[in-house]
């Protein structure tokens, strides 16, 4: 189906834009009442995410009450591990959970390379359902966890400050760590192919967990991988969000992807430096400005955009939007890109 709006697509590709486009990280869930609503009326976030038709109804909401120019499927990282063999559990207020982890090459026996239609139907399903409901509005962005980040959590079986039980096993058990990682990027392969089967626009890889690793570690355990998920699929736009990967920025240039995602800390004119003019960038206002006033949120996203300049940018915010953001802050910062961008182009 052609769609209406299809910003993102065009500045992804580096192609002419009206204006810039904007969405936001995690801005199905969060912060809506609307979401609270629908995930009140089941057991809890599994279960609204393996249920298809109200999958779709969050993926939309964002779309509906804020005005973004793409929707997000509404999923998470962590199906990846469970459609591996190791299910999770999310802890209210307290986040994922694994009540087994991979703690010694024998583990990985017990663990199988996913295959998205199967294992990940219901991921299918929701994918099928939004795009019949959003009816070529905006793009819909499908994604998954970069295997580092997927490997930190299988290992760790939690989030951590530190990740060091994940970080100790590189220098511990350098194979059985590659072993895995390699089974998480075939099976995220299957995944994003299966998505984009069953329509999705864009992928985005999430490697949240990046920036604790040190540059060699992050080249040898992360980037490989990245790449190879990069090289496996050439059907829709690939956009790769390293949090924190400052000093891999020159390497990510390389990536076969079409757009690299920015955080907050990296500054605009250096990245745009060391990545070179055939990249767009994503990103990157400091997701604490949100919590500042009309007037202040203004400034910001105008001053961001001036950095970016009109051309190959998504906006978006440096990470996820915070679960306590008002809705109304996150509108100023929309609107703005909307009305001040066309001036840029
Ligand atoms: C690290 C990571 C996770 N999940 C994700 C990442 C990468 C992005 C990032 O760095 O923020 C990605 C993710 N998780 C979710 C989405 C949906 C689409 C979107 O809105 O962007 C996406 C893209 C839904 C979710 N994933 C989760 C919720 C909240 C669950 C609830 O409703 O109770 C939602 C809406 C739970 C989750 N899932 C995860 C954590 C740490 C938590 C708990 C705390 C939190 O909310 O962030 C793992």
């Amino acid at each position: 189906m052609q769609l209406q709006n299809d910003l993102l697509l065009r500045a992804a590709r580096g192609e002419k834009v009206e204006r810039t486009p904007v969405w936001l990280m995690r801005q199905a869930g969060r912060i809506l009442p609307e979401y609270r609503a629908v995930r009140d009326s089941v057991s809890g976030f599994i279960e609204l995410a393996q249920t298809p038709e109200l999958a779709a109804e969050v993926t939309i909401q964002p779309v509906d009450l804020l005005g973004v120019d793409a929707a997000i499927i509404f999923s998470d990282i962590l199906v990846i591990p469970e459609a591996m063999g190791l299910p999770y559990e999310m802890v209210e207020k307290r986040g994922p959970w694994f009540p087994n982890t991979i703690k010694s090459a024998a583990d990985l026996k017990k663990l199988r390379i996913a295959d998205g239609n199967t294992d990940l139907g219901y991921v299918v399903e929701a994918i099928k359902n939004t795009k019949r409901d959003l009816n070529g509005r905006v793009p819909l962005i499908g994604f998954a966890g970069a295997p580092w980040t997927i490997f930190a959590y299988m290992i760790e079986g939690s989030g951590s400050k530190t990740f060091s039980k994940a970080r100790a096993m590189l220098y511990t058990q350098p194979e059985m760590s590659h072993q895995l990682l390699q089974m998480i990027t075939d099976s995220t392969i299957n995944y994003l192919k299966a998505q984009i089967t069953a329509g999705v626009d864009l992928v985005q890889i999430f490697d949240s967990w990046a920036g604790i690793l040190p540059p060699n570690h992050y080249k040898e355990y992360s980037l490989k991988y990245i790449s190879q998920i990069c090289d496996a699929i050439s059907e829709v736009p690939k956009t790769v969000f390293a949090k924190g990967a400052f000093f891999a920025r020159e390497e990510m240039s390389r990536l076969n992807c079409e757009t690299i995602g920015l955080d907050w800390n990296m500054g605009i004119a250096e990245s745009r430096k060391m990545i070179g003019e055939d990249k767009t960038l994503q990103g990157n206002l400091d997701p604490a400005a949100l919590y500042g006033t009309a007037k202040e949120i203004e400034k910001a996203t105008i001053d961001m955009l001036d950095q970016f300049g009109g051309s190959r940018h998504i906006a978006n915010l440096g990470h996820g939007v915070y679960p306590d953001i008002d809705p109304e802050k996150v509108k100023i910062f929309i609107e703005t890109v909307k009305s001040y961008s066309p001036s840029l182009s």
